[in-house]
């Protein structure tokens, strides 16, 4: 079990910029959670400060009990970023082994063609990076990250350059392998059908500094439909409450 707990955590950068204001939050195994907020806002500061990858200014992050960098050294911690970051020398399916390597765990070839197959990325296990479009690219990253199995998975906008399509099969097809091995999942992004679509709960956050302004449950089965009636109602309950706290911070900074 991977529980991660933020306890008053913040981060200043410089003097001034304040990205992240006091989030106490806890994420618990076999759950994908959102991060929804603006852009700016501080999403991506608080994923990095919960992979370890930055130091909070005050506060503390956990994961398990211990600081992320311990759960990173077992190869237990997954990050996915916007920017796929494939090496263009080697293959997709070296890429996405490269993920078990650097982790120090055993190959397993038939994981990663398993994987490449699920991203919709079947046939092209030979082809270097340059030959494929920045979508394509995207879900490599993204079976570079699962093929650990990670017991926590940590996504940012990680379907940014991908199409309507793309988009809507992959958030059908990839929750079920992150919760068939109860990871701990986040999501930042600031799609709110993304949020909707993907994530057990979703917490929305303030503009810059990022607060924590509604934690909401996504109570709708799965696989989840974006026509249906349920779902548009609870993306347009989420934007309100987003809505919301744009007017919120507009009218404290007017004060
Ligand atoms: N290393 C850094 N040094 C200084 N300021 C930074 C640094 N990283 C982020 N910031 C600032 O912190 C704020 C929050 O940035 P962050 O990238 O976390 O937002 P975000 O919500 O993820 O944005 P987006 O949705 O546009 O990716 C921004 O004002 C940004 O300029």
């Amino acid at each position: 079990m991977a529980e991660i707990a933020c306890t008053g955590v913040s981060k200043l950068y410089g003097d001034s910029i304040l990205a992240v204001d006091g989030i106490d939050l806890t994420f618990v195994s076999g759950r994908t959670t959102a991060l929804l907020g603006p852009s700016g806002c501080g999403k991506s500061t608080l994923l990095r400060l919960i992979a370890g990858l930055e130091e909070p200014t005050a506060g503390t992050v956990s994961i398990a009990g211990d600081p992320p960098a311990a759960l990173c050294r077992r190869g237990g911690l997954s990050i996915a970023f916007q920017d796929p970051c494939l090496l263009p020398w080697l293959t997709v399916a070296r890429n996405v082994a490269l993920g078990r390597k650097l982790a120090r765990q055993a190959p397993d070839p038939q994981r990663v063609d398993q994987l490449i197959n699920l991203v919709g990325l079947g046939g092209f296990q030979n082809a270097r990076p340059a030959a494929l479009s920045g979508g394509m690219r995207q879900r490599a990253a993204i079976a570079r990250a699962l093929i650990t199995r990670p017991q926590v998975l940590l996504l940012d906008e990680p379907f940014g350059a991908l199409d309507a399509l793309t988009r809507r099969q992959l958030a059908q097809d990839l929750p079920p392998l992150w919760q068939e091995q109860d990871a701990t999942a986040l999501l930042v992004t600031h799609s709110v059908d993304e949020a909707v679509m993907l994530a057990d709960r979703i917490v929305v956050l303030s503009p810059r500094p990022a607060r924590v302004i509604a934690d909401l449950a996504v109570p709708l089965p799965r696989p989840r439909d974006p026509e249906t009636p349920a779902f548009r109602r609870l993306a347009g309950d989420v934007l309100a409450v987003l809505a919301r706290g744009g007017e919120q911070a507009q009218s404290l900074a007017a004060q």
